[in-house]
């Protein structure tokens, strides 16, 4: 596990980071600067329980890949809930904060998982033990805020301009934070990768 003090506003980005890219350090940075975290965690999932993993990459390929592109100072990127032998995010959570008490965690996700969070084993109590801070995304915002999570959860919801004291908020407490919207996704890379020379599915690097 990355390295702690008390007191640390840490956010918590899991993913399958298959493979990672710049939209997911974006998504971090903004997170960062809007919600004033000190940290953020990329958790490379051993696998999505609601994927289809059977072409997921080993972990420490993924793991090494997502090093290369966080490339920042207070980005850290761990494997460790393979360790821990769980893929689901309430287990990590809870267990991170049955660890790290003084530690203020938020969960922060695009807005694509919000839009299914209500399949998430144990939603309800994910929310009920740490913030959450959803990054808009290309395509997702309607779906992501019209969500059952996000309707069930409405009177929870900060406004973007007090993000800032989220990390402090008993929850559940969310926040939406708008400015990204990038196209970018694993998806489209690994289609990229596999389409013939000369033709262009999508995908791409972000650039910021
Ligand atoms: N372009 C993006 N904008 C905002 N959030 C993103 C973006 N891409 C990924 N995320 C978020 O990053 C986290 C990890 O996502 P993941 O590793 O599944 O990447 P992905 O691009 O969504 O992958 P795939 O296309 O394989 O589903 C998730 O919370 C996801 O919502
Ligand atoms: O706990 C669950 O039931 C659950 C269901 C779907 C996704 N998640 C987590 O959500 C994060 C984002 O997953 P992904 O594949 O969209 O990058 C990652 O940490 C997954 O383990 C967790």
């Amino acid at each position: 596990m990355p390295w702690v003090t008390d007191g640390l506003r840490v956010g918590l980005f899991g993913g399958s980071f298959n493979p990672a890219h710049g939209a997911h350090r974006a998504a971090s940075l903004i997170a960062m600067r809007r919600l004033g975290l000190d940290r953020v965690w990329w958790l490379v999932t051993p696998g999505n329980p609601l994927k289809d993993n059977r072409a997921l990459p080993p972990l420490e390929e993924r793991i090494a890949i997502a090093r290369r592109v966080a490339r920042h100072p207070r980005i850290d990127v761990t494997g460790f809930e393979a360790a821990l032998g769980t893929r689901y995010s309430y287990e990590t959570v809870a267990w991170l904060r049955r660890r790290l008490p003084t530690v203020r965690f938020v969960w922060i996700m695009g807005a694509d998982n919000l839009a299914h969070f209500d399949r998430w084993q144990r939603w309800r109590a994910i929310a009920d033990l740490v913030p959450l801070a959803v990054v808009d995304r290309m395509g997702n915002s309607l779906a992501a805020t019209a969500s059952p999570a996000a309707q069930a959860l409405a009177r929870y919801r900060i406004d973007e301009s007090d993000a800032r004291v989220l990390a402090d908020l008993a929850p559940p407490a969310w926040v939406f934070l708008h400015g990204l919207k990038s196209p970018v996704s694993s998806t489209g890379i690994r289609a990229a990768r596999a389409a013939p020379a000369g033709t262009n599915p999508g995908g791409g690097q972000h650039t910021s």
